[in-house]
Parts: structure tokens; sequence; C-alpha cells
């Protein structure tokens, strides 16, 4: 595990042990949103309607710091629904992405597209809690679980009606991809060292398994890179920065998507 991401668990393992004894799981299970029927973000994934495009709220990162500070919550993700987002990926982790459980909440209110809760799953009280605030979809990172702790949260998100991301940077990661896991997303972003190398997902994409659905993450900021990912087989692009370095991340999105679906029809 990389300095950054070691640091990040940690922090994270304290945060949820706080937060538990404020907020048992009991009184998660009672929350309304916790009775809500999920949304299959593998099937608005390859939704006619729609781009492909999983679009992120991100305010800021370990990467490049301040992102975009200035725009909210529901103006921003409002927009990626409308014009065309497959799903939205919304950050809750607060320390090192600016994001909060109160970002997700409010993204649900108003958007009836499969949310993405963005965070380092380290407990499963974080599963729990994902549902209960009203995502779809969590995220597994291999460099941060063991094979048996992605088998046993996967199962734990499948028993929620919840889909699982596992998000892969290398091939030996592979080895972890569990029965309970829906989609594998290579990230591009090495977290060591954070360079950003488009080409890691089209070496990768061969070597997921066929019934995974494969989701290319960081650094795409081109229409015609979306193109090739979905000729090497990815049905899911997770874009964050491009848009949200935009003064109005909501106007970047409409033109992005535009753009992409006008390439798609001349194919
Ligand atoms: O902003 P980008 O380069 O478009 O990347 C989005 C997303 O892939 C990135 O934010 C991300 C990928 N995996 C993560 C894990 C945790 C936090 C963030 C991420």
């Amino acid at each position: 595990m990389s300095n950054i991401l070691a640091e990040i668990v940690a922090q994270k393992h304290k945060e949820v042990a706080e937060r538990q004894t404020n907020r048992l799981v009991q009184d998660l299970e009672r929350a309304t949103l916790f009775n809500r029927k999920t949304l299959s973000l593998k099937s608005f994934l390859v939704a006619p309607t729609r781009t492909g495009i999983i679009a992120e709220f991100k305010r800021k990162s370990p990467s490049k710091g301040i992102i975009n500070d200035m725009v909210k919550v529901q103006t921003v993700t409002g927009a990626y629904n409308r014009f065309g987002a497959s799903g939205l990926s919304v950050l809750t982790d607060g320390p090192y992405f600016g994001g909060s459980i109160d970002d997700l909440i409010q993204a649900r209110e108003i958007n009836n597209i499969p949310i993405l809760r963005k965070d380092f799953i380290v407990d499963e009280y974080q599963i729990i809690e994902a549902k209960a605030i009203g995502a779809d979809v969590i995220l597994l990172i291999a460099e941060c679980l063991t094979k048996e702790q992605v088998a046993q949260f996967a199962k734990t998100a499948h028993d929620l009606d919840l889909e699982v991301l596992l998000e892969i940077h290398s091939a030996e990661q592979l080895d972890k991809v569990a029965k309970d896991v829906d989609l594998v997303g290579v990230n591009n972003r090495d977290l060591t060292t954070f360079t950003v190398d488009v080409n890691r997902s089209f070496e990768l994409a061969p070597l997921i398994p066929a019934d995974k659905v494969k989701v290319a993450e960081s650094g795409i900021t081109d229409v015609n890179v979306i193109i090739s990912l979905k000729k090497a087989g990815f049905d899911g692009f997770l874009i964050g920065e491009h848009f949200m370095k935009q003064s109005s991340p909501d106007k970047a999105f409409e033109r992005f998507a535009g753009d992409l679906q006008h390439q798609l029809a001349s194919l």
C-alpha cells in the first residue's frame, strides 16, 4: 500500500469507530432511505438514452488539492443526470476529498439514477451506512483490502441490494475479484506516484473476467478516448476532475455529453 493510502485507511478506521458510537447499526437500519429500492448501475451503464459516464462530485483530492469548492452538489449532480450520466459518484470522505455523507443525501434527494458511494471502505458498518444514506453502489479498493475482505464486503453489499464496483490497478489484483463483485474498475491513477495513464485500462481490459462489467476510471478528458475504451469492452467511464475543475461543472458536462452522443451516433 502506498503511504497516502495507508494514511487514509488508518484515518478511516478512526472515523468509523467514532461514527459507530454516535449512530448504531440499528439506527441506520431504521433510516427511511434504508428501505428504498436501489437502482442498478449495470443497467444504467448500457441504457441507450444514457452515456455510460459515471460523473463524479469531488471538491478536492490528495493529488490536486482544491479542485472546486464553490459549486453546489445539487446543481452539479442534477445537471450530470439531466444531460445523460449513467450514474453519479459522490465522495463521502471528508479529510482528503472534502466530501460528506450529507453530499450524498443531497444528491439522492433530487436524482433518480444510481449513486456510487465513493469512499474507502474498511468496515462493514460503512456498507450499511451507504444503504441508509441512499447509495446504490459501493466502491471496494483492492489495494486496501484482502481477498477475504473483498468477498465478505461484496456479499454484505448484495444482501442489502447494493451493487459492488471493485477497483484495481494491476493484473495481480484481479485475484481479488469475487462472485459478488458486479463491476471491475481499472483506476488509471497510480496511488503512489499520482501519475495517470489511460493505457492501464487498455492493458487490463482483456484480463477482466467476461461476466463483470468493465469501468475505466480517472484521467479521462477526451470523448475520443471514450470511443476507444468502448471498443476495448468498457461500458463505464468514471470522470471527475475534467468537469469539477471548470467554474461550471454542469455546463462542462453538458458540452462533453453532447459531443459524446454526437460521436456515438456517427459510429
Ligand atoms: O478525477 P478523475 O481523474 O476523472 O478521476 C475520477 C475517479 O476515478 C477518481 O476520483 C478516483 C478513482 N478511485 C478513487 C478512489 C478514491 C477516491 C477517488 C478515486
